[in-house]
């Protein structure tokens, strides 16, 4: 029977130095996709395009889709998930065109 102190609880310990790790590196990956789309911005706004581009979006959220159904993840979630960073990139981008 586990120990139900949450103090003393090594494996519930154990389970959160393996999410801590996780986390960090879901951190360190979005910090390198923000460094990307950053340039990708500057690139636009300097070549008169538009923020937004709703092809390369469909196909990158159908693309994921599939890889999360490989990978046992809700689908649902994977594209809630991609489509709030995408429109987080899209405020920049507006930003830094001066919008
Ligand atoms: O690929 C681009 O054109 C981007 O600006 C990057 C990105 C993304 O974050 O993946 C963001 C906005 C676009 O609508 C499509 C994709």
């Amino acid at each position: 029977m586990p120990d139900s102190n949450s103090a003393g609880d090594a494996q519930l310990a154990a389970f959160r130095r393996s999410i801590d790790n996780i986390d960090a590196a879901l951190i360190h990956i979005l910090a390198e996709r923000f460094r990307i789309t950053q340039a990708v911005g500057e690139y636009k706004a300097a070549n008169a395009l538009p923020p937004a581009d709703p092809g390369r979006e469909q196909k990158q959220i159908a693309r994921l889709r599939k890889l999360a159904e490989e990978a046992r993840l809700d689908p649902e979630f994977s594209e809630k998930f991609l489509r709030f960073i995408i429109d987080e990139v899209i405020r920049h981008h507006e930003r830094a065109r001066g919008g």
